[in-house]
């Protein structure tokens, strides 16, 4: 599902995400292991404030493992721990109740002190459409010894999945929005799938990651097309790709849309291999890998 984000929608969304943060004592910010940053929510520090939080990066099965471990060294770096997961699999999740409890540590010491004993650390889920939040939560409610009903002193929708004994997750997460008006992120938003396609120019997407993979893949694309070798620019790689797939229009021309359609349904569908569409280097470049090109009227 995708939301058409609005001024109106983003304020709600936040007051909703802060609302519940309130009962909240540990956050899994939930990005996509392909592209982390721009799957990530632009105002994410200010709205968790000093809740200890954990990153996780979905959809690690799809990423590139070489770019997934720059993440997790990057994200190191600011002080956030992170951990590489398939929430559709399992994989990886089993790692979390532990580091929870561990981030959780100095809050219940502090609670303890107090004398305050006995409730379970509360954790919650946010992350941006698409990026695999109900796929994690069913995942962990499978793991869990009981889902749990409404509690008195919680508000009526909410519900609290058991995670062992000392630990309850929101059966709702918090829906964010990604920082859309930035190009770049957007054209990695569409390459993974999060934007609908009726939404997205296929062209625009296909060249975007046509040029990423001729840096970073280029043996991927000379193996799926069966090319001699790597053509000059993107154009003509999305002319070969066009040729190879029968998107031919009269005249011997090339159908360049559909062209795009199909590779970037092969890409999604894994044809291409595991591909991250973005590196921490990425947003070190003044002229970005992909960056499209505006053409003269
Ligand atoms: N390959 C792969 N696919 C995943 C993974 N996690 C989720 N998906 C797929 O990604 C899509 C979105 O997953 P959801 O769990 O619905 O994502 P969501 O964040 O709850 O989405 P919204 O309801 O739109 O907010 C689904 O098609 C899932 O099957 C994963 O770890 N690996």
């Amino acid at each position: 599902m995708t939301i058409q984000w609005f001024p109106g929608h983003m304020a709600k969304a936040r007051r909703q995400v802060t609302e519940k943060l309130k009962l909240i004592d540990v956050v899994i910010e939930l990005l996509d292991a392909r592209l982390p940053l721009s799957s990530r929510n632009p105002m994410i520090d200010e709205i968790v404030s000093d809740k200890p939080r954990l990153i996780l990066l979905n959809k690690a099965d799809l990423a590139d493992e070489r770019a997934t471990d720059e993440w997790i060294a990057y994200f190191r770096k600011e002080g956030i721990r992170t951990l590489p997961i398939d929430a559709l699999s399992g994989k990886g999740v089993s790692k979390l109740p532990e580091m929870c409890k561990e981030l959780a540590a100095d809050m219940l010491a502090k609670r303890s002190e107090r004398g305050m004993q006995g409730r379970a650390i509360r954790i919650m889920i946010l992350g941006i459409p698409n990026v695999g939040k109900s796929s994690l939560i069913n995942r962990l409610s499978k793991r869990s010894v009981a889902a749990t009903g409404d509690r008195p002193a919680v508000t009526k929708a909410q519900q609290w999945v058991k995670m062992g004994d000392t630990l309850e997750l929101l059966d709702t997460p918090g829906i964010l929005w990604p920082k859309f008006e930035d190009q770049m992120v957007g054209l990695r938003l569409a390459a993974s799938g999060a934007i609908k396609d009726e939404l997205i120019d296929f062209t625009e997407v296909a060249l975007f990651v046509i040029s990423y993979m001729m840096h970073y893949y280029p043996e991927r694309l000379i193996e799926r097309f069966k090319l001699k070798e790597l053509p000059e620019d993107r154009v003509e790689m999305l002319e070969e790709i066009g040729k190879k797939r029968g998107c031919l229009v009269s005249g011997g021309n090339i159908d360049y849309d559909k062209a795009a359609e199909i590779f970037l349904r092969e890409l999604r569908s894994g044809k291409l291999g595991t591909i991250s569409v973005e590196r921490p280097i990425d947003w070190e470049m003044d002229e970005p890998i992909g960056k499209p090109v505006s053409f003269p009227e």
